[in-house]
Parts: C-alpha cells; sequence; structure tokens
C-alpha cells in the first residue's frame, strides 16, 4: 500500500530526531547522497545482447539466464526502459554503455572500425537527461574473441585488432565526457584464459601488458576520460587461468596510475571487496566499482541490501572514499522484469550509502579510545536506527515513488508497453 505523505513526513521526523540524538544530521545525508552519481548498465536493459544485429551470442565466459518478455529489442526500446527505471530512482545518475550498442544504420561496423558517431543518439540522449556516460570496449561476443583470447591473443593480428578496438572506445569515451561536461571512464575488461591448467602463465600476461601500453599510449585529457581496468578470478570456460587477474591489473594500474575497477563478483565467492578500496586507493588515484552479487559463481545477481553491500558502502562512506570511487552496475538478470532488475539494484546501493552516510560519529570515537566494547555495542545498536524513514522521505523529496509504489509503475509498464514486443 503506497505511503501518504503525511505519514512520510510524521515517521521521518521522529527518524531525524532519533538521528540527532546520536550526533548524526540527517538532512546533510540527503543532501550527500543526492551527489553521488550511479552508472547504470546498459546491458541489463537486453542480456548483454548490444546492437551489432550479427547473430553473434554472447561469449567472454559471462552468461545470462531467464527468458522473462519484453526485452529492449533497438535502442531507442532501451533508451524508453532506461527512461522508466531513472523515473523510479532517486537522484541523477549516469549511463554505462558498452561498444556493442553503437548505432551502425543496419551496416555491418567492425569493432576496431567503430566511431563518435555511431554513439550521437546516445550522447544527444544522455545530454537531454542532464547525465554523464562511461564507456566499455567489447572484447567478447565476437568471431576474434571465439578461441578465448583478445588482447593477450598468441596472434598479433588478433592482438592488434582488438588494440585497435580500445583505442578507438577509448577515442569515443573522451568526445562522450567532453560533450557531457563529465569525465567518461572508459573500463577495459577482457574474458582471456584458459579453462584448463596452463603451462606459460607468464607469455600472455607479458602479452596483454603489451598491448595494454599501447592501448594507453595516447594521453587524453582527464577533465574528458579517465581509463579503468576489470580483473576478475576466473569466467565460464576460464576456469583456471585468468590472464587479467586481481594481481596483474593491480599492479598495472598502479604503476601506471590508470583506474583500478574492482567488481564484487570477481573474486573467491566468500571473498568480500570492502577491505580492498581503501587499500587499494592508498596507491591508485581513483577506483571503479562494478556492484555485482556473485551466487556461487560470478553469476551477475541482482544486488541486494545485503552485508557485503552495506561494507562496501560503509568503507567508502567512512574513509571519505566517494569522491574518488566511481560506481557502476554490473549484473545482468533475465528471469525478471529487466526494469525492475535496475530499479533494485541501483536503489539498493543508494540505500546502503545512505545508511553509510548515517552512521553514528560515536563508533569513531569509541575506536579511537580503545574501548572496542563501546565499538561493538554501537555498531550493532546502529544497525536498528530508523534509516528507513530517511529513505522514504529522500525519495519523496527526489519526486519517485517511495515504498513499493515503483513497482506498480513498474507492472504498468509491463502491460502498455513491454507486453507488446513479442
Ligand atoms: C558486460 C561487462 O563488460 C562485464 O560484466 C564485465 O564488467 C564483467 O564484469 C565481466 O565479468
Ligand atoms: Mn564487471
Amino acid at each position: 500500500m503506497a505511503k501518504s505523505s503525511k505519514s512520510v513526513a510524521q515517521s521521518y521526523q521522529l527518524a531525524r530526531e532519533r538521528y540527532a540524538g546520536t550526533g548524526v544530521d540527517t538532512e546533510a545525508a540527503m543532501a550527500r547522497l543526492a551527489t553521488v552519481p550511479i552508472s547504470l548498465h546498459c546491458w541489463q536493459g537486453d542480456d548483454v545482447g548490444g546492437f551489432e544485429n550479427t547473430g553473434e551470442g554472447l561469449s567472454g565466459g559471462i552468461a545470462v539466464t531467464g527468458n522473462y518478455p519484453g526485452k529492449a529489442r533497438t535502442p531507442d526500446e532501451l533508451r524508453a526502459d532506461l527512461e522508466k527505471a531513472l523515473s523510479l530512482i532517486p537522484g541523477r545518475h549516469r549511463l554505462n554503455l558498452h561498444a556493442f550498442y553503437g548505432e551502425f544504420g543496419g551496416k555491418k561496423v567492425d569493432r576496431n572500425e567503430i566511431r563518435p558517431e555511431h554513439f550521437a543518439n546516445w550522447i544527444d540522449w544522455a545530454k537531454s537527461h542532464g547525465m554523464g556516460m562511461d564507456f566499455n570496449p567489447t572484447c567478447f561476443a565476437h568471431p576474434k574473441a571465439a578461441d578465448g583470447f583478445t588482447l593477450s591473443h598468441p596472434k598479433k593480428a588478433v592482438r592488434d585488432f582488438w588494440v585497435e578496438h580500445c583505442i578507438a572506445s577509448r577515442e569515443i569515451g573522451a568526445v562522450m565526457g567532453k560533450a557531457l561536461g563529465s569525465p567518461t571512464v572508459t573500463n577495459v575488461w577482457i574474458p582471456d584464459g584458459y579453462k584448463d591448467t596452463p603451462v606459460d602463465r607468464l607469455a600472455p600476461r607479458r602479452r596483454l601488458s603489451d598491448s595494454l601500453d599501447r592501448v594507453f599510449a595516447k594521453k587524453l585529457n582527464p577533465k574528458h576520460h579517465l581509463d579503468a581496468v576489470e580483473c576478475k578470478l576466473f569466467g565460464i570456460g576460464s576456469e583456471s587461468y585468468v590472464v587479467g587477474s586481481h594481481e596483474f591489473y593491480m599492479g598495472y594500474a598502479m604503476k601506471n596510475q590508470k583506474l583500478l575497477c574492482l567488481d564484487a563478483g570477481h573474486f573467491h565467492p566468500t571473498e568480500g571487496i570492502a577491505d580492498k578500496l581503501g587499500t587499494v586507493l592508498m596507491y591508485v588515484p581513483e577506483i571503479l566499482l562494478h556492484v555485482s552479487r556473485g551466487v556461487r559463481w560470478d553469476s551477475d545477481h541482482v544486488v541486494t541490501l545485503d552485508d557485503a553491500l552495506q561494507s562496501i558502502a560503509a568503507e567508502l562512506v567512512r574513509n571519505k572514499l566517494l569522491a574518488r570511487t566511481h560506481i557502476g552496475l554490473d549484473f545482468f538478470d533475465a528471469s525478471i522484469n529487466r526494469i525492475a532488475a535496475w530499479t533494485i539494484g541501483t536503489r539498493n546501493t543508494l540505500k546502503a550509502l545512505l545508511m553509510a552516510l548515517l552512521e553514528p560519529a560515536a563508533l569513531h570515537a569509541a575506536e579511537k579510545a580503545g574501548d572496542h566494547t563501546s565499538r561493538l555495542a554501537l555498531l550493532e545498536e546502529s544497525k536498528s536506527l530508523p534509516w528507513g524513514p530517511v529513505w522514504d522521505a529522500y525519495c519523496e523529496r527526489q519526486d519517485v515513488p517511495v515504498g513499493t509504489a515503483w513497482l506498480d509503475e513498474v507492472k504498468s509498464y509491463e502491460n502498455t508497453v513491454l507486453a507488446k514486443r513479442a
């Protein structure tokens, strides 16, 4: 049942007083939250399909399961679906686009031939919504990636092709960033790896390092463009060895002062990334976060408000790392309504940040004083502080549905729009 404006205001007033008693200013927390953009990944909207229409299936060791009806089939449908999701999420956010979502006018444009004009509609769309954009070369779902290797491929001609694609992607990212007045983060993720135990673990990494040096050779203006590199532990078909491992990219990013992308689903199943954030930021200028949720493997489940997500948010807020962290989402679930997937994952990410912003300052004082009893007691008590009414008030002020009211809007969109997509 929808909450009335009056009950939202009354509950918020009580919550505000309760938080004030712990030294927390709920107004300041909401104001800070409003400045944090989340980059919504276009690929949740069409199951990582892209618009090349070559008939090439998804590859690269990632997989989308489910066949929920109504997936976006064209750029216009994808933009309409994103607009619906954005109307249900408080705050101003960004769009994260993959290279194979370009608009190629029915022509065959190979990955190394993509140019800014293929993304002009996306840039115009983002501009009209006051959004920034992020970008990704697409180094999978292509015949030249069919054997599982791209930038580290043993054949120079194949490496050259992917180097050209990544260079073109950076140039496009820089055009986006300049046009939108906010730097585009272009994130390089490649699938390269072996299903079974390799003999030579070093040669592919040397080739990858060399390819990356070529990709990044041209200096781009950081006002418009930032480079990120994303590691992974394993993928489907690369269970035994991934060239771009955590150690590889951590070293590469530190040496070259690139952004390190940490994807929450790219580590061992019980390994959280929260503890890595501050540490990595001691040595690289900024990071890119891929908020995801692995279930048993890097299954890219929709992000829930779980302990892992709350720890990530707490780490960023407690250490004042938000200004150096670019937050993007990375999940793809085709078993549920795709607009609901974006909405649930983004709202949860924001909720986790709000909870962290509302954390009582006394926690830090207790730790500083060496009072570990109070630290534990306060941490546990803070879990039941009334952050929910603050979230509701935030949604109302941002003019988006409060509580589950957003779900009614998704259902109505499903009936009136998605159902017509045969
Ligand atoms: C589609 C994306 O490039 C992809 O999800 C990447 O970021 C990744 O995490 C691959 O596992
Ligand atoms: Mn990722």
